[in-house]
């Protein structure tokens, strides 16, 4: 786990006064007067995300601050120490052997460029435009020109866009690069994500087999694919699998919103008029054992009869980490059919033929989805997606990140109805599968924040929690 938001801000609140320093403790007590220049310089407020304002790494007692000042360098420290180290390794693979020490210099360079936009992360400068053969440059340039001054930076920016335009930053160096166009810095992380949790997709397979159709069982699916996204490091992530699949209610009350049944209802009985969307969209987060529950609750969908096919939605470039790409996807189906394990070998081929006979559909990647841009605005910025979208009788949004796509990034009165807080974006009937790994929050009950924040402060970053939140599409709310 992450250390938490206040073990990142206690020790800063202290005196500024450099002529206290004890010289026992000195060096420490100047990095926190540092830490204090630094807030002043940068504007940060030493405050929790007011409500209704949009996440901000202007705000200190926030995520938000956190990630901007700890976790992203971190990232951009990781994904320099890892090329630096295969360097060799990477110019063999990316370069032809006449062009091997061209190929060198330009790893360099690209590493230069890590280290500049770390620099400019760590110091709030300003987004840049992008200059480079982007597909999605215009998009970008586009979203870039509209900010203030206030809104373009990455501490006084909202969140979203400052993290957003880390990782497509990070992409450009290597798209626009000679030699390194196919390399994905978190490849190898990826792929181990997947090998290392083998064990746990024989059980669930095992388990999953000659299923009944009842709401019971699809509700435990749904729980397999929600808890598949804490974020936690392997080896508890693999207990608490373990766990789940051993009584998928063992974590029941730490699922805040549970509209499974609304699920059920929308798959089983959709309303005459809406016979023909025979089409479940999903979009995806994370590779590994979250991807594999994800296609185990698609399988279930299709072999019931709740839905003809299932549309996956997949990055269009390395995102966030672990987020699947097209090369994520389409690798992860032929791992899991070579592997010499006879059920993963099966269920990877029964995948494969899903995908031959269109029960399984991979979109093309939109731009979209590795863009700036809040849900709301999907329909006047990407309206292909938005329309083709709409033909779907489920949109079902795996993780955070969308999550908070979806709201908005803001801050909202946890009971918020999820309609308002959606601005707007509903295509047709929507689920948000999401453990809670940041303070965005709509539709809970009454009281429950409250409860949990006296048990614990910081319980929204944990990834403890989740929802299961359905929003019927075919409501008029309004809009
Ligand atoms: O894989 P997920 O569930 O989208 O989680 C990643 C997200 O979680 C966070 O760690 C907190 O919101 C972000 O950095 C990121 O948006």
């Amino acid at each position: 786990m992450e250390p938490s938001v206040l073990e990142a801000t206690a020790s800063t609140t202290t005196t500024t006064s450099a002529t206290k320093v004890e010289p026992n403790n000195a060096g420490e007590k100047l990095q926190k007067v540092f830490k204090n220049d630094f807030d002043a310089k940068y504007n940060i407020v030493d405050i929790p995300t007011p409500r209704n304002a949009f996440m901000s790494g202007q705000y200190k007692c926030s995520y938000a601050y956190y990630t901007i000042r700890s976790r992203l360098p971190v990232i951009l420290t990781n994904v320099i120490d890892r090329m630096t180290k295969d360097k060799n390794e990477l110019v063999t693979q990316f370069a032809p052997s006449n062009f091997e020490q061209s190929a060198r210099e330009e790893l360099k360079i690209i590493i230069g460029f890590i280290s500049r936009l770390k620099y400019e992360l760590q110091t709030d400068k300003p987004f840049q435009k992008f200059t480079g053969d982007e597909p999605d440059g215009e998009l970008w340039n586009n979203f870039l020109s509209h900010l203030s001054e206030d809104e373009g930076t990455f501490y006084r920016g909202c969140w979203l866009h400052a993290e957003c335009y880390m990782y497509r930053k990070l992409y450009s160096f290597v798209e626009n690069s000679i030699f390194l166009k196919q390399f994905d810095y978190f490849g190898k992380v990826k792929e181990q994500a997947l090998v290392s949790s083998i064990d746990d997709i024989i059980s669930l397979v095992k388990y999953t087999r000659r299923t009944e159709k009842n709401v019971e069982m699809f509700e435990e699916l749904l729980k397999f694919s929600l808890w598949a996204n804490r974020n936690d490091d392997a080896e508890t992530a693999s207990l608490f699998n373990r766990k789940v699949l051993e009584d998928a209610g063992s974590a029941n009350d730490y699922i805040l919103v549970n509209h499974s049944t609304q699920l059920w209802d929308c798959l089983e009985n959709e309303p005459t008029q809406k016979k023909h969307l025979q089409q479940v969209d999903y979009i995806l987060d994370n590779v590994g054992y979250e991807l594999f529950t994800d296609f185990i609750l698609a399988e279930y969908m299709i072999e019931k009869g709740l839905t003809q096919k299932v549309r996956f939605h997949v990055k269009a470039h390395p995102w966030f980490v672990s987020d699947v790409t097209e090369h994520d996807f389409k690798w992860t189906l032929e791992y899991l059919s070579q592997h010499s394990d006879y059920i993963v070998c099966l269920i990877g081929k029964k995948f494969l033929q899903f995908l031959d006979e269109g029960k399984f559909e991979l979109a093309a990647a939109s731009p979209f989805w590795t863009g700036p841009y809040a849900y709301h605005r999907m329909r006047d910025v990407s309206p292909d997606l938005y329309n083709s979208l709409q033909q779907s009788k489920l949109i079902i949004f795996k993780g955070d990140l969308n999550y908070r796509k979806l709201m908005n990034d803001v801050c909202w009165d946890p009971t918020q109805e999820v309609t308002t807080s959606l601005s707007g974006f509903l295509p047709t009937n929507l689920c948000a599968l999401r453990s809670i790994k940041a303070e965005v929050i709509a539709g809970l009950p009454e009281g429950v924040y409250e409860t949990l924040c006296k048990q614990d402060p910081q319980w929204m970053i944990t990834g403890n929690y989740s929802v299961i939140q359905f929003v019927d599409g075919t409501r008029e709310f309004g809009y």
